[in-house]
Parts: C-alpha cells; sequence; structure tokens
C-alpha cells in the first residue's frame, strides 16, 4: 500500500443508481440517482472521522462502497491499498461494521454463538479469539449477556453485542452506521467510552457515520460533511463552526444592573439584571474581549458558550440548498 495516499483513499469516487419509475400503463421512465457525486479525501492510519449529512446525502452508499458492498460508478478507491469491490473477500478480514438499524447476530441464539460463528468464519487464532472476547465482555460489560438469545436483548445491549462481533477478528478500521441510535444516555456514553479506548489502545481508525452531534463532539477531531452527494467540509469541528460563521456567546455577570454592554466586535443580545449575553465571531478569540470588559466593566464572573452545532450545519445545508 501506498502510506503517502492515506490509509483509506478516494478520488472523485462517484456513485449513481439507475432507478425506474412507472410513469403510465406499461410505461416507464428510467431517471439517474447521483448517491455519491466525485468526492475525493483521504483518512490516515488511526484517524478517528464524524462523515455526517442530512437523510439521503450519500453516507451510507461511501460505506457501503469502502466496505466493497457496493462498486463506485467513478472513481479510484482504495482501503488498505485493496480495491473495495474487487477484493472483497481478501478486504474483510481487516475491517469491522456495525449498522445501527441492521444486526449482524444471529437473532435466535446466544450471543455467545455469533461470536463463535466469526471466529470460525474469519479463522481467528484461538488465544487471539479468546483474548479479544474477554477484552470486548469487559469493557462493554457483556458478561451476563453471552448466554441469551439476542432477540431478548435491548437496543443497547445488543448495539454493545453487535460491536464486540465486528471487533473480534481485530479489524485495522472499524466503519459505524449511526451505532448509537436509539441508545439511552447511559449506553451511549458506554459506547462512546469503548471506541475512545480502542482508538487509543489499538490505533483503529474510525469512521463514524451518526445523526447524534454528541458522538462526534465527543470522539472525532475531524469531521466530514456530505450534501447532496457532494462533501462541503472537511476540516475540525472547531472550523465548522467558523465555516457555519455561529457565534459564540460571552455570558457576563455583572456586579450591578446597567445598561447593555458597549464594545467593539461583540454586541449583546439579551440582559436579564446584572446578566448580559454578548454575542461574537465563533471564528474569533474570545480574550481581548474579555480584557477589554474587565478593564471597563465592574465583572463578578464570565463564562463562554460554544454556538449550538446542530444549528451551524443546519445553516450549513440551507445554504447550499440555495447556492
Ligand atoms: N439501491 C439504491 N437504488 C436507488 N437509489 C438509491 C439506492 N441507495 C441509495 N439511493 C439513493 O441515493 C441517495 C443517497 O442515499 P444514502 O442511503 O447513501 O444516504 P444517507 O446519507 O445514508 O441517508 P440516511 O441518513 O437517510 O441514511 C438517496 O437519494 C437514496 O434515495
Amino acid at each position: 500500500m501506498a502510506d503517502g495516499e492515506g490509509f483509506i483513499a478516494l478520488e472523485k469516487v462517484g456513485k449513481v443508481f439507475e432507478v425506474r419509475k412507472k410513469t403510465g400503463f406499461l410505461k416507464r421512465e428510467r431517471r439517474e440517482v447521483r448517491a455519491v457525486d466525485s468526492i475525493s479525501f483521504t483518512v490516515a492510519r488511526g484517524e478517528m472521522v464524524g462523515y455526517i449529512g442530512p437523510n439521503g446525502a450519500g453516507k451510507s452508499t461511501t460505506i457501503k462502497m469502502l466496505t466493497g458492498i457496493l462498486t463506485p460508478t467513478s472513481g479510484r478507491l482504495r482501503v488498505a491499498g485493496i480495491d473495495p469491490s474487487r477484493e472483497r473477500t481478501r478486504l474483510a478480514s481487516r475491517i469491522g461494521v456495525v449498522f445501527g438499524q441492521r444486526t449482524t447476530l444471529w437473532w435466535d441464539l446466544p450471543l455467545t454463538d455469533s461470536y463463535r460463528l466469526a471466529h470460525r468464519m474469519y479463522r481467528i487464532p484461538d488465544a487471539r479469539y479468546r483474548e479479544n472476547l474477554a477484552r470486548c465482555v469487559e469493557l462493554l460489560e457483556l458478561g451476563d449477556l453471552l448466554d441469551v438469545p439476542v432477540r431478548q436483548l435491548s437496543l443497547g445491549q445488543r448495539m454493545r453485542g453487535d460491536i464486540a462481533a465486528a471487533l473480534l477478528h481485530d479489524p485495522e478500521v472499524l466503519y459505524l452506521d449511526e451505532p448509537t441510535i436509539g441508545l439511552d444516555v447511559v449506553s451511549k456514553a458506554k459506547v462512546r467510552g469503548f471506541l475512545k479506548e480502542l482508538n487509543a489502545e489499538r490505533g483503529t481508525t474510525v469512521m463514524l457515520t451518526t445523526h447524534d452531534l454528541t458522538d462526534i463532539e465527543q470522539l472525532c477531531s475531524r469531521v466530514m460533511v456530505i450534501d447532496h452527494g457532494r462533501l462541503v467540509y472537511d476540516g475540525s469541528l472547531t472550523g465548522l463552526h467558523a465555516a457555519g460563521e455561529g457565534e459564540r456567546t460571552l455570558v457576563v455577570d455583572l456586579e450591578r444592573e446597567l445598561p447593555p454592554i458597549e464594545v467593539p466586535s461583540a454586541r449583546v443580545v439579551r440582559v436579564e439584571g446584572p446578566r448580559q449575553w454578548l454575542a461574537f465571531p465563533a471564528g474569533q478569540s474570545a480574550a481581548p474581549l474579555v480584557a477589554h470588559l474587565a478593564a471597563a466593566y465592574p465583572l463578578v464572573d464570565l463564562s463562554v458558550r460554544e454556538p449550538d452545532i446542530e444549528a451551524v450545519i443546519a445553516k450549513m445545508y440551507a445554504e447550499k440548498a440555495v447556492s
């Protein structure tokens, strides 16, 4: 594998689906859906990236091409130097996939049976299998669940079971499609904690698709945003705030009620007794603003609030839609 090109490498990758729509008696119209439109990016080994976008943006189609389930219509795609759709079986031993809305576990059988099957299917050496299983059981708290038929597990328990199944063969990359969907707060925290540890300890490359932006905030230093099949952002979360021209808010507690504060590069958006809220551009440092306030006003306390990332992204999509 050419390490320089990234562990996961896409070069102008596109996927067009042909759909036939019935338009009348015996009449069908052929239509093309460009699900992924000339996308290029690379992901380095050990990176943990978020892949987000609205419904129908092309996220699942990308993941399916990365696993080899779908063949790109155009462009070049490599994972660990392998062309996924041409060598799907060879790639299978190096990747793990978890689809939040579907399980790979055997519904009527206890969890252990699905694991034993993975053991044989991936030809995992016995000692390695035992070690990996023990680790997953401990970290994902599966001890009491191993002999329970999958259909009797709660959604959160099943998800943890699915994640373990995807990791028994030591994959170098893990694709997660909505891993926390429908989970309660405690289960979400467990899943996130586990993924963090997996990435830090084993250097597993993780690509995460989610509608829950807290997943991204807590796990990924890099985020890619896809919309209408196109990559519209690739960078840090902080940069995403700035790209969406979001604003941060400085909450200022004064010694007493005062008229709205007047400072350059910030504006008062709310006043409640001695507390005032000042909005300033997300890309700008708060330090000069704080220094200015401290010199000119009787301050008791200060805190900075980050913009609501969901609002930033919603704004970004809205801007794309009109452009
Ligand atoms: N097998 C298919 N045949 C025809 N069109 C498809 C097929 N799979 C996906 N599409 C279309 O391609 C586009 C992208 O779909 P995709 O499932 O990749 O989006 P997504 O970002 O994963 O959305 P969601 O968040 O809703 O899962 C959509 O317009 C979808 O209807």
